[in-house]
């Protein structure tokens, strides 16, 4: 689906509407806990602005709701220190108040209106056309000229900010976008053999791409890991234990055993499963090899052990492409770490490697690894993708 880039728009005194995704983990006193992903659109943000243009920057933090429900106040303070630009922060998104900040911009100067999910109908998913409809869109469009969306890791939502202004409005995609699109998007392109790592706790989302990727042949192994790995070897008829059982179905995942199953009846071959699991005993980590399961009522598998990080490691260091999603553990605790560690290590010297996900962001900043070829803004947008799936945001501005 071919998309305008920036190369394809005169800069220069238009008033553009541009959609990052800065949604960042806060500090309980409300600060910012980790800025990566307002460095990440620093490149976006300085060309708009070198080339002359007013930028008003819409975004969101957190879901109605949660803790981390917030202004984008301090997000804008920080964008100022980023950039080398004036950045201010505007407390409405599209009142006359915005409308005003919007309309005063001069060249070179940014304005971050106040989080878009402030507004109810943000929070919703519509058409395309029915969200080019909504208040914020209505509002907001009459000051801008263009629209530039560089939300890669929103961009699976269907929400007006993300999917109703390009209707209205010439829209191109931002650099972050961009270089997601051309690397996410040309998987079958990249050195074989392809080894997808399917980790962490989105185990609906986790099959899904496995599925995806098998059923076009574009993996040749699938290695299983986390609580999505934990699911696999239930459905391989593994028995690992009630704790683990009792979480697998307090996350609602488990009727995907059964998905899990048909999977590993069409593709068991090319699907790999851990050999044994790390539990909690007497406060100590303790490995338990596949053939001594299950482990005892109230031991939940937390890792993978050595013998899974040996047969993974060897496949990983064969691979010519690795694509790695969610850790191999609960990371987050130095005694479950392992799996995470030793698996992330080891893709990083493949050929070619893409990692995606929130978490796995973070667990390779935590083992303060570097040298992956493309490490994905996005989690959930991230694994639509490698889905298949067209992202509504990518659609919405496709001609
Ligand atoms: N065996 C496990 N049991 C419980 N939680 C796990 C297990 N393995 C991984 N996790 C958890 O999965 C979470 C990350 O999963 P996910 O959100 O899918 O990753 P990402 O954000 O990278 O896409 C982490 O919080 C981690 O603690
Ligand atoms: O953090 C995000 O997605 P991610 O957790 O999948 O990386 C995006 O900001 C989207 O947020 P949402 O999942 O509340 O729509």
């Amino acid at each position: 689906m071919p998309v305008q880039t920036l190369d394809d728009l005169a800069v220069q005194g238009t008033t553009l509407g541009v959609r990052i995704d800065i949604n960042s983990p806060l500090t309980e006193s409300g600060d910012l806990a980790d800025d990566a992903r307002l460095r990440a659109h620093v490149d976006t943000l300085s060309e708009l602005l070198e080339r002359g243009g007013k930028v008003a920057i819409l975004a969101h933090q957190g879901r109605p709701g949660s803790d981390d429900f917030a202004s984008l106040s301090p997000h804008a303070e920080r964008l100022d220190e980023l950039l080398s630009y004036p950045v201010t922060h505007c407390d409405a998104t599209f009142s006359a108040d915005a409308r005003k900040a919007v309309g005063n911009l001069r060249e070179s100067e940014a304005v971050v209106l106040e989080n878009t999910r402030f507004y109810s109908e943000e929070y919703m998913e519509f058409p395309a056309e029915e969200a080019a409809e909504t208040h914020l869109v209505d509002c907001l469009t009459p000051e801008l000229d263009v629209y530039v969306n560089d939300a890669f890791a929103a961009a699976h939502r269907s929400q007006p900010s993300l999917v109703g202004f390009p209707t209205r409005l010439p829209g191109y995609v931002g650099r972050v976008m961009e270089s997601e699109l051309d690397v996410l998007g040309d998987i079958d392109a990249t050195p074989r053999p392809r080894v997808y790592v399917v980790g962490g706790a989105k185990v609906s989302d986790s099959i899904a791409v496995a599925e995806n990727v098998l059923e076009r042949d574009l993996a040749d192994h699938v290695l299983t890991a986390g609580v999505v790995g934990n699911v696999f070897l239930f459905a391989d008829g593994a028995d690992l234990g009630d704790a683990s059982a009792d979480f697998i179905h307090d996350q609602g995942y488990w009727d995907y055993i059964d998905d899990a199953a048909d999977l590993l009846e069409t593709y068991g071959d090319k699907i790999h499963l851990p050999k044994d699991t790390a539990v909690e005993r007497d406060g100590e980590r303790v490995e338990i090899t596949r053939s001594d399961f299950p482990p005892n009522e109230d031991e939940a598998a937390m890792d993978v052990g050595d013998a899974t990080i040996t047969a993974y490691s060897k496949i990983l260091r064969d691979a010519g492409t690795v694509i790695l999603n969610g850790p191999a553990g609960v990371f987050e605790d130095d005694t479950f770490a392992d799996g995470t560690r030793e698996l992330y290590t080891e893709a990083v010297n493949a050929e070619y490697s893409i990692v995606g996900g929130g978490d796995t962001a973070a667990a390779i900043r935590k083992f303060g690894l570097s040298g992956f070829d493309h490490v994905s803004t996005g989690g959930g947008a991230c694994l639509r993708m490698l889905t298949g799936d067209p992202l509504p945001a990518v659609k919405a501005l496709s001609r």
